[in-house]
């Protein structure tokens, strides 16, 4: 991998007022779209766990999917979907976690990871942490040890990966941006 500096920041798009009033919306799919920002992206955010032994990625849905499928095929790890509810199909486990209005849940099925797994949980941003919260009660739940969080975008103002911290996760963000 090459050490000169990448400007991530620069090949993510800013659309503001969406989805409502008041929030910038940060868009991966020009980064995603982009052969030499994808690619750094990916080198960059398992860069500490290269040649390490990670049994498996857990990708959020829906975004995390994306990310989480590259990062597990560069780690030679197996890929776990945590999805919204109601989506997958064998059994599942459930866990509720707060929005910015509301709670939903997300689930996980009951057999994706085993007992003593080491695990890294990937989406592409965090905001209050509360979906990833969710998602590492769920792997713990079922036994996983979860040895970090990665995420390409923290909106620190949110306190997100604070969150996880002090659940004794390590997180790892490629950048910060200002403000929700
Ligand atoms: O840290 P939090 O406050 O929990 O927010 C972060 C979550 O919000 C976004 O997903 P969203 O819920 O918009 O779902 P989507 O990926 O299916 O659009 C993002 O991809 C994270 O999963
Ligand atoms: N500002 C934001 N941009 C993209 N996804 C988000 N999820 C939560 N806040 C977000």
């Amino acid at each position: 991998m090459s050490s000169d500096p990448f400007d991530f920041a620069a090949t993510v798009r800013a659309i503001p007022d969406y989805p409502k009033k008041g929030i910038v919306f940060r868009d991966i799919t020009t980064l995603l779209g982009d052969a030499r920002a994808f690619r750094r992206t990916i080198d960059e955010l398992v860069q500490p766990w290269a040649g390490s032994k990670i049994d498996k990625v857990a990708g959020i849905e829906a975004r995390g999917f994306i990310v989480g499928g590259a990062v597990a095929h560069q780690l030679s790890a197996g890929f776990v979907p945590i999805r919204k509810k109601g989506k997958l199909p064998y059994e599942t486990v459930r866990v509720s976690y707060a929005l910015e209005y509301g709670i939903d849940e997300i689930e996980m099925h009951v057999d994706a990871v085993e007992p003593g797994e080491r695990v890294i949980l990937v989406d592409d941003l965090i905001a209050t942490g509360g979906t990833a919260e969710g998602a590492i009660k769920l792997l713990r739940g079922k036994g996983a040890i979860v040895e970090a969080a990665c995420f390409i975008i923290d909106l620190p103002v949110l306190g997100g990966a604070d969150k996880l911290r002090a659940m004794d996760v390590p997180v790892r963000t490629l950048i910060s941006f200002d403000g929700h």
